[in-house]
């Protein structure tokens, strides 16, 4: 009877989920049971370099210990009441929020999907009752290669197919343009329907597209002058990931509506939400829109300390400075392997420049086992996102790494 080799914990997990969970993920072969700051640990008790941050929901650092702290805390005292009954929790978190982005409201929701429709809700809800457009025909122009989150809404206006093929009919009343066209945008903006542009400063899923240099702030200026909203989604590069507050800041453009998502939640709990000034909020009147976990003391109490954190931290100011080390350093390697390095802050990605098409997700498997956790988005885009609390020594490190991981390539 031959002796059946030990399955590993690793092997062993990833069966679990196989056998048991959907399979609407292909995810890096490895199985996570710790995280803390930038460093995250497998079952097999390995040590590793997180450089993806959950897709930025992590930027405060795995389990941020003044971010557990509220979160025990509220959740000994009162983690849900429901929007039925008022909650102080709640109370303080809409002061904090709205004062600390300068605006009139928020709309607490919970993951960015719900964020992102809540705002398509709130930009249609303003278009019929302040811009008068005709009953049913309001338009939201929407970029190209967007990733706004995964609903049926959402998909409706993707142009991955992957992501909407086999998933229709699709949700009516949205224009695609491409994106970092303000020619485009503005050919768009001559309806008299449209009531909002939706957009990513910086477009994450599709690999980090960094647009020109004043294009958000021509766009912003284009939609004022069609009294169309422009609306922020900053889901992914809100909250100091580019290395200021907001990714519009570095343009000084101020969303008529800003979404917030992923590090609201200080990688603790999902916690989005919408802010607008009162002409567009109280358009949405008691009843027409809302959620059971929405503004929940537990989120708000770990939403104020993980908004409370960025600034304390002045992990916008680390990022800044963190970030434009780590892409002159890649570009300085002068890798063949390397056809663009590109990004702000510490939201940055690698175009791999390999005949094999699987050259990225080899890269990520050799970083892998040298300790970096990454993973490609869109073939050949290597996203590298580490917590925005990582030093300029502890990067060096992870250079060192990436050089290192590059010889899987030659
Ligand atoms: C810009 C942007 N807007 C909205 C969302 C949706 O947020 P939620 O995922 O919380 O609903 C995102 C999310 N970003 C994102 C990035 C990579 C993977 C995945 C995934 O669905 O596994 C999501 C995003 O990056």
């Amino acid at each position: 009877m031959p002796v059946l080799s030990a399955v590993s914990q690793t092997d062993y997990f990833i069966d679990l989920e196989n056998q048991y969970g959907a399979h609407n993920y292909h995810p890096l072969p490895v199985v996570l049971q710790k995280g803390e700051g930038i460093y995250v640990w497998d079952v097999e008790e390995k040590k590793y370099y997180d450089f993806l941050s959950a897709y930025s929901a992590v930027n405060q650092g795995h389990c941020h210990p003044r971010i557990i702290q509220s979160l025990i805390e509220q959740a000994q005292k009162l983690t849900l009441t429901s929007r039925a009954f008022h909650s102080r929790a709640l109370g303080e978190f809409t002061q904090y929020i709205t004062q600390y982005f300068k605006y009139d409201k928020v709309l607490p929701m919970n993951t960015g999907a719900e964020a992102v429709e809540t705002a398509l809700k709130l930009c249609r809800h303003w278009g019929y009752a302040v811009k008068k457009i005709p009953d049913n025909k309001a338009k939201i122009i929407v970029c190209a290669n967007n990733f706004h989150g995964r609903t049926l809404g959402i998909i409706s206006f993707s142009t991955d197919l992957v992501a909407k093929k086999d998933f229709g009919p699709y949700l009516p009343g949205f224009e695609i343009i491409p994106y970092n066209d303000l020619p485009a945008l503005s050919d768009a903006l001559q309806d008299a329907n449209v009531a909002g542009f939706l957009v990513e400063p910086i477009q994450g899923e599709a690999g980090v597209v960094v647009p020109d240099d004043g294009y958000l702030s021509k766009a912003k200026q284009y939609c004022a002058d069609a009294n169309v909203l422009f609306i922020g989604d900053e889901i992914q590069t809100g909250l100091c990931r580019t290395g200021r507050m907001l990714c519009c800041d570095h343009e000084n453009v101020r969303p008529d509506i800003l979404i917030l998502g992923k590090a609201l939640g200080g990688g603790a709990l999902p916690v989005s939400a919408v802010l607008a000034d009162d002409e567009i909020m109280l358009t949405i009147k008691p009843g027409e829109h809302g959620s059971t976990y929405g503004g929940n003391p537990l989120a708000c109490k770990v939403a104020i300390t993980a908004l409370d954190v960025l600034k304390e931290e002045n992990l916008a100011e680390n990022a800044e400075a963190v970030g434009k080390f780590f892409r002159e350093e890649l570009m300085q390697m002068n890798s063949p392997h390397i056809k663009e390095v590109r990004g702000k802050g510490l939201l940055n990605a690698i175009v791999i420049n390999h005949p094999d098409e699987n050259a990225a997700w080899k890269l990520c498997m050799e970083l892998k086992e040298n300790r970096l956790l990454a993973k490609p988005t869109h073939g050949d885009k290597i996203r590298f996102a580490p917590p925005l609390i990582i030093s300029k020594d502890e990067i060096i490190d992870c250079i060192k790494i990436i050089e290192k991981s590059l010889k899987v390539l030659d």
